[in-house]
């Protein structure tokens, strides 16, 4: 399902003892005060001009996940069975480096969203060339998200459903990245569209023919190598004229919070899209592709907090030295 763009969703992945265990954790975590609001970032506006809060998502991240804080021994037990999972992943899906090991690779972090909170929609990982001049420093990226709920008892009218927004048919082909190059929209509704950038900086948009794994002759969709501009991009315009219809971004401003200008995006569900809602029920795990699945979360309306552990692994990223030194 997550290679063709779909979420997997597994109620009791975790059992309960230790669904226990990380919540009381999370509980203790929160108390101490070593949460921070962390909404989603406005390019346009300075990070201290953020103004995230209780209403936002609040995390813990960092290093703390194997800190002698709390109750150490539980993330750690956690932390082996996240392991394993990415070791599975990255045969089962044929992304071979979510296996590699480093220091602050794949993250693992706690959220907490008071009651009130919510989350926009918005995407786990872009493509480099969008993110401005540092997108391309990074030597690893996020490749799959994984969410595990801790809520016991969670229900409907509680909120905070987890919304995803997967193409109403499976894509056509392996989605998030082809030979290193990520995704940025979707031609004909279920076939992923590709961007890759040259050294010099030159980009091409591009699909596969065929189905299968997406091994098929490259089919050229851009009218001629373009410079990506600054955000907000809009991919459309650099389509040749006979895909201008066919072609939907992944990303745009009207959809992405990233590029609101001025005050934030107003906040939208967006359900006139289709959409899959998960609730946060406790030791129910997802898992879904970071680059091609759109996603949000709704407001809380129980008076308890939501809270769930939830991370990434990571891929490497391309390590094509792309641009010539000093430019
Ligand atoms: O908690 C969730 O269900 C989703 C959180 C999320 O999308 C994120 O932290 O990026
Ligand atoms: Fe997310």
């Amino acid at each position: 399902a997550i290679e063709r763009g779909q979420i997997h969703v597994e109620p009791g992945f975790l059992p309960p003892p230790l669904v226990r265990s990380l919540r009381e954790d999370a509980m203790s975590l929160f108390e101490a005060g070593l949460f921070s609001p962390d909404g989603l970032t406005n390019t346009a506006v300075g990070r201290s001009q953020q103004g995230f809060d209780r209403r936002d998502r609040q995390t813990f991240r960092g290093d703390g996940w194997s800190s002698a804080t709390g109750d150490q021994a539980a993330r750690l037990q956690f932390a082996a069975r996240m392991r394993s999972l990415r070791e599975e992943l990255a045969e089962g899906l044929g992304r071979p480096t979510l296996a590699s090991e480093g220091e602050r690779r794949h993250e693992m972090t706690y959220n907490w969203y008071e009651a009130g909170a919510k989350l926009g929609r918005h995407l786990d990982e872009h493509h480099e060339e969008t993110k401005g001049t540092k997108g391309w420093l990074r030597p690893s990226r996020r490749s799959v998200t994984w969410l595990v709920y801790l809520n016991e008892q969670w229900e409907a009218a509680e909120g905070g459903a987890l919304r995803t927004f997967p193409r109403p048919q499976p894509s056509s082909q392996a989605v998030g990245s082809d030979a290193g190059n990520l995704q940025v929209g979707w031609l004909d509704a279920s076939r992923p569209v590709f961007l890759e950038t040259r050294e010099g900086g030159l980009s091409t948009l591009y699909c596969r023919a065929g189905g299968g794994g997406g091994g098929g002759r490259r089919e050229a969709l851009s009218a001629a190598a373009f410079e990506v501009p600054r955000q907000p991009v809009d991919f459309g315009a650099f389509l040749a004229a006979e895909y201008g219809s066919r072609f939907e971004q992944i990303s745009t401003s009207r959809l992405d919070p990233r590029f609101a200008t001025g005050t934030p995006a107003e906040f939208t569900e967006f359900g006139e899209l289709h959409h899959v809602d998960v609730l946060p029920a406790a030791g129910t795990l997802v898992l879904f592709d970071s680059v091609s699945l759109p996603h949000l979360v709704r407001e809380v309306t129980s008076t308890r907090p939501r809270v769930a552990a939830t991370g990434w692994f990571h891929e490497d990223s391309l390590a094509v030295p792309l641009f010539p030194v000093g430019s």
